[in-house]
């Protein structure tokens, strides 16, 4: 086992440590603050790509660790343990994963005395571990959001949704011109709704049409928002929540001039790269969405929510979260309509969307904003593009996609998205 190897399995085990520990962060916030700055751009991969698998099994880890463990060891071991768990039952060679495993604990200042623990487990596992894993059930999401998830969708969904969960996500690209070009390019398949799947992907900038802003990376599901507004060239268009911009270079890229405005320096920085390389062009204003000025053909509002609709790219989600920020997004989310309803033209349309699971996010949302304007219409005939079933359209006339969608063809991210018409 090489000394990068145990590296990058002690960046997993650090970030799972903030991830699962007392203050709990999501994996985006650590990367961002620079957690795993210190290893070289392979091995920073590795420990994350380590660490989502990690989260992902984290249930069927546990329940194969819990027989051979009289108590819990410390948050650290415990980790360096699920680590280890996961990647011998997926396939690891037990000599390497068990060596770099107890190495890594053994060099740790204050739990080294562990080592001893961790190779008697670990072997344990090894001998018996991957023929139990595939017999254990798909890891449930705690408590706290199965519940409300369990009462919008039913047990049934909700065990599908936790499958889809399991599985992870492929990449997505949406095409900026001729999907099928891409397609071709990348060797991925294309989607009913045109977006291009490729399911075992390359590092993305080294894919071809990567450098050349060919595409972009977009959930199939983040991509219909900006299908069903259907920006015309020429429109004026205002994108609300725009960074990083996936959802702005949809608009452009379809001819109207876009206004993208975020009240993130930060991931506006990042919108204005992906511009850049896209060769896309957009205004750009950092500043809160309710103080946005201005009239418009079309606003895209795509508000901050739970995020719940994309836990299966990011299982740490329902680890660092406890949903005691739910009652705060859905009243911004009310105020962020308010404020766009008055910056649409009459005959204008707004389209709603969240990458949220909970119904008060979405479906609840579009039915208390027709209770408070009177000139505010649900559009159900623009949900009508290519590849969206009827199924998925609900009873208020939104759109629902949910992770157990497409099971066949990989899953898409939970979204919800309405297209609102302002009448008169
Ligand atoms: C779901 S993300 C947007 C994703 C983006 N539309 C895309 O397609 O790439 C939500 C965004 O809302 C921004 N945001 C949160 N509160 C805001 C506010 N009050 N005003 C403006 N932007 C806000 C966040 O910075 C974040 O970039």
């Amino acid at each position: 086992m090489s000394q990068t190897g145990v590296e990058a399995r002690r960046g997993a085990v650090y970030l799972l440590d903030q991830i699962l520990g007392e203050n709990p962060r999501l994996m985006s916030e650590l990367l961002a603050a620079g957690a795993l700055e210190k290893l070289p751009p392979e091995e920073r991969a590795r420990a994350q790509r380590l660490a989502t698998e990690t989260l992902r099994g984290l249930e069927r880890a546990d329940r194969l660790l819990q027989k051979h463990l009289k108590k819990y060891p410390p948050l650290t071991v415990r980790n360096a343990l699920r680590v280890g768990t996961v990647e011998l039952c997926q396939g690891g060679a037990a000599h390497g994963v068990v060596n770099a495993m107890v190495n890594l604990v053994s060099r740790h200042p204050r739990l080294g005395h562990l080592k001893g623990l961790t190779n008697a487990v670990l072997r344990k596992i090894a001998a018996e571990g991957p023929d139990a894993w595939p017999t254990l059930r798909a890891p449930r999401l705690p408590k706290w959001l199965r519940g409300p998830l369990v009462e919008a969708w039913g047990p049934e969904a909700m065990a599908a949704i936790e499958v889809a969960h399991f599985a992870g996500a492929p990449l997505d690209l949406t095409a900026k011109g001729d999907p099928q070009a891409v397609a071709q390019a990348v060797g991925g398949t294309l989607l009913p709704t045109g977006s291009i799947r490729v399911s075992d992907p390359d590092q993305v900038s080294a894919m071809p049409g990567y450098a050349e802003g060919d595409w972009w990376v977009q959930d199939a599901a983040a991509a219909l928002p900006a299908a069903i507004l259907a920006p015309k060239p020429g429109e004026d268009i205002l994108d609300l929540c725009a960074a990083p911009g996936s959802k702005t270079m949809q608009l452009a890229a379809g001819g109207a001039n876009v206004t993208a405005v975020d009240d993130s320096a930060a991931r506006m920085a990042r919108l204005k790269e992906n511009l850049a390389r896209t060769g896309l062009s957009a205004k750009t204003i950092v500043q809160d969405a309710r103080a946005a000025t201005g009239t418009f053909d079309a606003i895209l509002l795509d508000a901050p929510c739970s995020a719940t609709g994309t836990i299966r790219r990011h299982p740490d989600l329902p680890h660092a979260k406890d949903g005691s920020e739910f009652g705060v997004l859905i009243a911004l989310q009310e105020e962020l309509i308010n404020h766009a309803w008055t910056l649409l033209k009459p005959g204008g349309r707004m389209v709603f969307c969240t990458c949220s699971l909970l119904p008060d996010e979405g479906e609840v949302q579009v039915d208390e904003a027709l209770e408070r304007h009177e000139d505010m219409r649900v559009d159900a005939e623009a949900l009508k593009v290519p590849g969206v079933e009827v199924d998925w359209i609900t009873a208020e006339g939104g759109l629902r996609l949910r992770p157990d969608y497409w099971p066949d063809l990989g899953g898409m991210d939970g979204f919800y998205i309405a297209c609102l018409r302002k009448t008169g």
